[in-house]
């Protein structure tokens, strides 16, 4: 489906509270995403990041509140998202191809149990767009960490969502593999929806828009509008400082 590139709204976060057991997590949390708008979630080690994309995608339900994406439950918008987890569930001695990672990607609630060749197209034009077509047949478990990354983000690509929404992605690649991932990142901002959560703010900042801190509650800020010292004050110090040598959108920052 293809995206609606006006000022529409693609994620829609509204009075939104999650708690897994006794544990608040998220309280009455607020987000607007708009289409074409990118994004780095930053906070605290357990302050919620991977929780709150995990209700994002439909993978948890909140306690209270609403999640809309695209208008629309995130289970019903589920083939509009691409998302990258945080960790890739793969058994590094199972034998499958770079190919059919990515075909997993096309997997939907129509899947009969084989893949089309309109599936098999896809497949390759997302594997040429990051790069990898040549190491299509290569088994997953044989190829560099920086390479899986990619190909999980192909995947991502395959499903032809209109949000891309990636956990950690950079967490296990070198710098130069790390710009190049950025400059993906860049082609793809042009018709995705970008949302990444990240602990390297520094050089991510130069890429994303906005800024959404997560700890318990979200708060968001243009990246331009932070200083390194605020960022650590309220979000402890294990955050990276952020650059503020680029233009941001005008929504400012909202803490008492
Ligand atoms: N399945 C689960 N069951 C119970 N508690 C959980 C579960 N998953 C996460 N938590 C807890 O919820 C809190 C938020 O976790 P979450 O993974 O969302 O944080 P995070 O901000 O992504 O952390 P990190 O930066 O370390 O990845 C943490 O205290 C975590 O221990």
């Amino acid at each position: 489906m293809a995206a609606d590139m006006s000022d529409s709204s693609a994620i829609s976060i509204r009075d939104l509270s999650f708690s897994y057991d006794a544990q608040v997590v998220l309280e009455d949390v607020n987000l607007e995403v708009l289409s074409l708008d990118s994004i780095c979630v930053v906070g605290p080690n357990g302050g919620g990041k991977s929780t709150l994309i995990k209700l994002i995608v439909g993978l948890l339900n909140p306690d209270s509140g609403e999640v809309r994406v695209f208008g629309e439950k995130p289970e019903s918008a589920r083939l509009r998202i691409g998302y990258v987890p945080q960790y890739a569930r793969y058994d590094p001695q199972f034998p499958i191809s770079v190919f059919e990672v990515v075909c997993m990607g096309r997997l939907s609630d129509s899947w009969i149990g084989r893949y089309t060749r309109d599936d098999r197209e896809k497949v390759m034009e997302a594997l040429s767009i990051i790069g990898l077509a040549d190491i299509a047949d290569r088994p997953f478990s044989s190829i560099s960490g920086g390479q899986r990354q990619r190909v999980l983000i192909a995947r991502a690509l395959a499903s032809e969502g209109d949000i891309l929404i990636l956990d950690e992605p950079t967490a296990n690649i070198d710098h130069e593999s790390e710009v190049q991932f950025f400059d993906l990142l860049t082609e793809l901002n042009k018709r995705m929806t970008i949302l990444m959560v990240t602990h390297e703010v520094g050089f991510a900042s130069t890429f994303f828009k906005r800024i959404a801190c997560v700890n318990k509650q979200v708060v968001i800020h243009p990246t331009s509008a932070l200083t390194g010292d605020l960022i650590r004050d309220m979000y402890g110090g294990d955050l990276q400082i952020i650059r503020h040598d680029h233009f941001c959108g005008v929504e400012g920052h909202q803490h008492d």
